[in-house]
């Protein structure tokens, strides 16, 4: 495993008592700031920026410089990205969603019309996309990345199960369609050359999964498959004790890196969020 450098928290807190601290900055300082930090594409750097910047806190670390906080920071890295992630939901998908629909998946799962060709077609590319995923681990192009194998959270053996099961129902299976083609290929040319993104991409992809992916499993199997629990929605152990092991792994991991390298894997979440939603609007396909 690489080298990591754990971050000294102790020098922040014996300065946190000092009474005479320097007041804040002006917000306009921290607007641009963030917009510099974060530059998220057109379609969010509206909406992303000022979310971001509403929540800094700006602690005094010293008299003369006064450290902005990212939010979640406090509790490791995987906070912040989830802080991200979940802004980047809608309201309908998500209680903490702040996006518009503009998408048919973004609309509430219950008032969904799936088609069995469409989820079929949802699972082939998924599939695909963790067929990667997993490849990319247990190759470990970066050393780090090797901390993620054997999670218990690998899902491309399970969705093999399922897709057999669809063909002994006589169903036919695809072949692999675009958004899952693309979205593969993107991971693996991200994996050799931006361990941050792509390990953005990872927590987005297992952890999207046992959240919201497992609701949609849910609902589908309700409208479509006689309520049939796929295995893609099954996990050997403990699920909260597995998460909860791989948040402990890549906050370890995200110790080492810097600001930057942190705030471009925070950047990368809007991508995952485009992939994996293109992916998902095969259902309603
Ligand atoms: C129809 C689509 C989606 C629905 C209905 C949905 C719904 C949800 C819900 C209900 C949660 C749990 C919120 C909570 O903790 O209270 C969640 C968490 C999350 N979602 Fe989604 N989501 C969707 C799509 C996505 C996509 C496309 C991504 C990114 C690729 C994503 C990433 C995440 C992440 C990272 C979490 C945090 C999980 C955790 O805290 O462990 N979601 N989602």
């Amino acid at each position: 495993m690489a080298s990591l450098t754990p971050i000294s928290h102790s020098h922040s807190h014996s300065l946190l008592k000092r009474p005479n601290v320097r007041p804040p900055p002006p917000p306009s300082f921290f607007s641009s700031f963030i917009l510099k930090d974060f530059p998220y594409s057109k379609t969010l750097s509206l909406k992303l920026p000022r979310m971001l910047t509403r929540n800094v806190v700006v602690s005094a670390t010293t008299a003369e410089k006064p450290r902005k906080r990212y939010p979640g920071e406090a509790k490791g890295f995987v906070e912040e990205m989830r802080f991200v992630a979940m802004k980047l939901h809608t309201k309908e998908q998500a209680k903490e969603g702040e996006k518009e629909v503009k998408q048919p998946e973004e609309r509430p799962v219950q008032r969904w019309e799936p088609s069995v060709d469409g989820y079929l077609k949802f699972l082939v590319d998924s599939k695909l996309v963790y067929d990667t995923l997993e490849g990319i681990i247990d190759k470990a192009p970066f050393p780090s990345y090797a901390e993620f194998r054997d999670t218990g959270l690998e899902r491309s053996e399970k969705l093999a199960k399922d897709l057999q099961w669809f063909k002994e129902q006589g169903y036919t299976i695809p072949e692999p369609s675009s958004p899952g083609v693309t979205y593969a290929e993107y991971l693996k040319e991200l994996s050799e050359k931006d361990p941050q993104a792509f390990i953005c991409h990872f927590y987005n992809i297992y952890f999207a999964h046992s959240a919201g992916g497992r609701m949609i499993g849910k609902k589908v199997a309700e409208k479509i498959l006689d309520k049939k629990e796929l295995e893609f929605y099954k996990w050997d152990g403990d699920l909260s004790q597995l998460l909860q092991n791989v948040r402990d792994k890549l906050n370890k991991v995200a110790e080492s890196w810097t600001r930057e390298e942190k705030n471009h894997c925070l950047e990368e979440t809007e991508k995952s969020f485009k992939y994996s939603g293109d992916i998902l609007r095969l259902i309603l396909s």
